[in-house]
């Protein structure tokens, strides 16, 4: 579970019910995601690489008996909590994802648990996509205004690359730089195994006009804004 996320105005019927579903959907996309690192990294010989290609096109023809035409958008979790399960960094559906988990680690700052890009996410010989790493930074800057209830889109991302990203363990952090009533700048870095921060970003994150009346009334600085109890964030 990554910060940052609302109270569902659905009620969870049965939520060991549907505990157990995500579960298997997790790991679904766990295996889904060993897949894809293998298909990048296989020397198995043509004809293995043919028939598997065959066994794939089968399991994804079991899949699409019974699925849905267009995305996920948000669903209610277990918890009680709304949840965009197909996001491309956190969504426990998505094996695109790495995964991230990203917490929050104090007052108006996140961090993302040091997590592996393998191959799949390679740019430079060796290193990680610098696609890959706006990603990562775009996710982890961007919870950061939703736990202090400003919920924004990113209006810009800024990033300066201070060295290439090695593939392997990585891990992200970022903080509230400054607030200015809808709009929320948000400072982060991208680290690799070492601790080295490789990946400087500034975000500013902006609460869409057609969002504002959900989120009460922002009076200054984070530590003025009244987030309603019921639709704040959790930790
Ligand atoms: C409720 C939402 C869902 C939340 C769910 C929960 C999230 C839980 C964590 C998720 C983490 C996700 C991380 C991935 C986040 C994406 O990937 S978001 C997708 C990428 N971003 C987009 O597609 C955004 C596209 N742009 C837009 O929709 C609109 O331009 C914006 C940014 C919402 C602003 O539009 P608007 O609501 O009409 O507001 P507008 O009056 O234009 O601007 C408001 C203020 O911001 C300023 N501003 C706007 N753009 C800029 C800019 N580029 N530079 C400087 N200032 C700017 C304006 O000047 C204005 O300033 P003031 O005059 O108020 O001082």
């Amino acid at each position: 579970m990554t910060a940052g996320t609302y109270p569902s105005p659905e009620p969870v019927e049965d939520p060991e019910a549907l505990r157990a579903d995500e579960a298997a959907y997790r790991d679904l996309a766990d295996a889904v995601r060993e897949l894809l690192d293998l298909t990048v990294r296989t020397r198995v010989d043509q004809p293995e690489r043919a028939a598997v290609a065959t066994e794939v096109r089968a399991l994804s023809a079991r899949l699409s008996a019974r699925a849905q035409d267009g995305p996920l958008g948000l669903e209610t979790t277990s918890d009680g909590r709304l949840r965009d399960h197909g996001n491309p960094m956190v969504g426990m559906r998505n094996p695109v994802a790495p995964p991230l988990t990203v917490r929050q680690t104090g007052e108006g700052e996140a961090a993302a648990d040091p997590f592996v890009l393998g191959a799949a996410y390679e740019g430079p010989p060796g290193h990680v996509h610098g696609g890959i790493i706006a990603s990562v930074l775009d996710q982890v800057l961007g919870t950061v205004p939703a736990i202090v209830g400003r919920p924004g889109m990113t209006a810009y991302l800024n990033l300066t690359y201070r060295r290439p990203t090695p593939l392997g363990q990585v891990s992200g952090r970022a903080r509230v730089a400054g607030t200015d009533g809808w709009k929320t700048t948000v400072t982060g870095e991208l680290l690799d195994a070492d601790g080295q921060v490789t990946v400087e970003a500034e975000g500013l994150f902006v609460v869409p006009r057609w969002a504002r009346q959900y989120l009460g009334t922002p009076t200054g600085d984070a530590g003025d804004f009244e987030a309603p109890a019921e639709a704040g964030p959790d930790a």
